[in-house]
């Protein structure tokens, strides 16, 4: 078996971080995987479209010497391997990187090679933004308004996968062990005998880098408000950590340019509600970027309801997956919802749409590109290749404006009554967008 080894772009170089600041050279070693699935009709359309981006923003003066690397379906088939050490290699040593989907089966097999990316190179934050393109077709009146950027804590939580079977020796054990030091906890459990278990970690520096994270992206972006999505009620010491960590960080290290609700509690406690009110209003009124908490359900509600009152927001893994799906369909879909996860010590970042491999459109041609080419649309912003992120943006509004969309798009249009709407290919897609560029 051949082993997984990148060919290396002879005339290219790599991006490095030094005291916190990216060094891009002008032909930039990409570590890409293609993905599974939809993976594959994507990447061909995206990676077009990419190129296409760099050579109007700068003419040939930027290129990127894209570099494959092999994860799921294709490289176990080239190399009977999940996930080559190789591929975990090049994303290090390349600092940045961009992938399709990666197929997960469920309720047994491998574990999530998407999570296990995330998990081996310690990038602690999923970042989704979510914002509404003119002329895209949605479920809702007013998309417009939604203008959220989720940053979701991704490497803790009930994903981290520790997880028994039911009827494994191992439950057997974690019970046993259960019964003999915690009887209270163990009789809150109601089917012992066919339970299977799972342990859901978050820690306080997890959090805490995390809503670091959110705190300062909201300050550079002049965001008005972080909030913090939380099960906190009912999960005390994980998610309800979450939300106090959460707040004291904020306090602890953004004392003169956040305020929170904690402070809001306690001078209400203090003065009352109304020297709490004043004090907020004089507060956000100075520029102060408010952190406040929601409780994750009605935080479903309310993202559709009230769209204006959220904008930045950090939450736990699990919340954060949910989140950022239900988010995205406001928007147009999940075909237009894209993410870059990172972790902002290192530098390291990988970027990748929010949907999965979608199996049933596989290979047809058919799916929208439109959230890996984001995703490449933000790794360029990260790089700060800002003009030609800025084409990409221009390509993407005009071939939505001239309604030459992939079937998703059109099936929402079609139902607004968009007569116009020509539903094209996913490849063809790529091309109305370099078109428009
Ligand atoms: N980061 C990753 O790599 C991720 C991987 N996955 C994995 O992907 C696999 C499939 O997961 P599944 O739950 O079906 O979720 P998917 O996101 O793959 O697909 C669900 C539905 O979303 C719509 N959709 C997805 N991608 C696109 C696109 N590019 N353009 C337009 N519509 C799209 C389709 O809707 P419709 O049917 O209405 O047309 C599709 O049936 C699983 O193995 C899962 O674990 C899932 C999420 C993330
Ligand atoms: O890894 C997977 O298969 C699913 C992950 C996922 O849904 C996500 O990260 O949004
Ligand atoms: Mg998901």
């Amino acid at each position: 078996m051949a082993d997984a080894k990148p060919v290396v772009p002879k005339d290219g170089a790599k991006i490095t971080l030094t005291n916190g600041k990216l060094s891009v050279p002008d032909r930039p070693i990409m570590p890409f995987i293609e993905g599974d699935g939809t993976g594959r009709d994507i990447w061909r359309a995206s990676v077009r479209v990419l190129d296409a981006a760099v050579e109007k923003a700068y003419g040939g003066k930027r290129q990127i010497r894209w570099m494959e690397v092999y994860a799921g379906e294709k490289a176990f088939t080239k190399f009977n391997n999940w996930l080559p050490d190789e591929t975990i290699a090049a994303f290090r040593e390349y600092l940045i990187g961009i992938k399709g989907p990666l197929t997960t089966p469920i309720g047994g097999g491998i574990r999530s090679l998407n999570v296990a990316l995330r998990q081996l190179l310690d990038l602690y934050v999923c970042l989704r933004p979510v914002r509404w393109f003119k002329g895209v077709p949605s479920p809702v009146k007013n998309p417009q308004k939604v203008d959220m950027v989720i940053f979701r804590e991704n490497t803790e939580d009930i994903y981290a996968g520790i997880e028994w079977e039911a009827g494994s020796e191992q439950v057997k054990k974690i019970l046993g062990f259960i019964e003999k030091e915690f009887p209270k906890e163990f009789k809150k459990i109601r089917f012992p005998g066919s339970a299977g278990l799972g342990i859901k970690a978050v820690s306080r520096e997890g959090t805490e880098r995390l809503v670091r994270a959110a705190i300062e992206f909201a300050l550079k972006n002049k965001r008005k408000s972080v909030t913090l999505v939380h099960k906190g009620n009912i999960m005390k010491f994980t998610e309800g950590a979450f939300r106090n960590w959460g707040y004291a960080l904020a306090e602890k290290e953004f004392a003169d340019k956040v305020y929170t609700w904690d402070q809001w509690e306690r001078t209400k406690a203090q003065q009352g509600e109304d020297a709490a009110n004043a004090e907020q209003k004089a507060a956000l009124q100075s520029g102060k970027v408010l952190v406040k908490d929601a409780i994750a359900d009605i935080t479903l509600q309310q993202v559709l309801t009230r769209p204006d009152e959220f904008d930045v927001i950090a939450t736990l893994n699990l919340n954060g997956d949910y989140l950022s799906d239900a988010l995205a369909a406001q928007v147009g879909g999940i075909g237009i919802a894209p993410g870059g996860n990172a972790n902002y010590v290192t530098g390291h970042a990988i970027f990748e749409a929010t949907h999965g491999t979608a199996p049933k459109y596989a290979d047809l041609d058919k799916v929208n590109p439109g959230s890996v080419i984001l995703s490449g649309e933000m790794m360029f912003r990260h790089m700060g290749w800002v003009e030609a992120a800025d084409r990409i943006i221009k390509g993407m509004d005009g071939a939505i404006g001239a309604h030459h969309v992939t079937y998703d798009f059109a099936r929402l249009m079609k139902q607004e009554g968009v007569s116009d709407t020509v539903e094209v290919k996913c490849s063809q897609f790529g091309d109305e967008i370099i078109k428009h560029m």
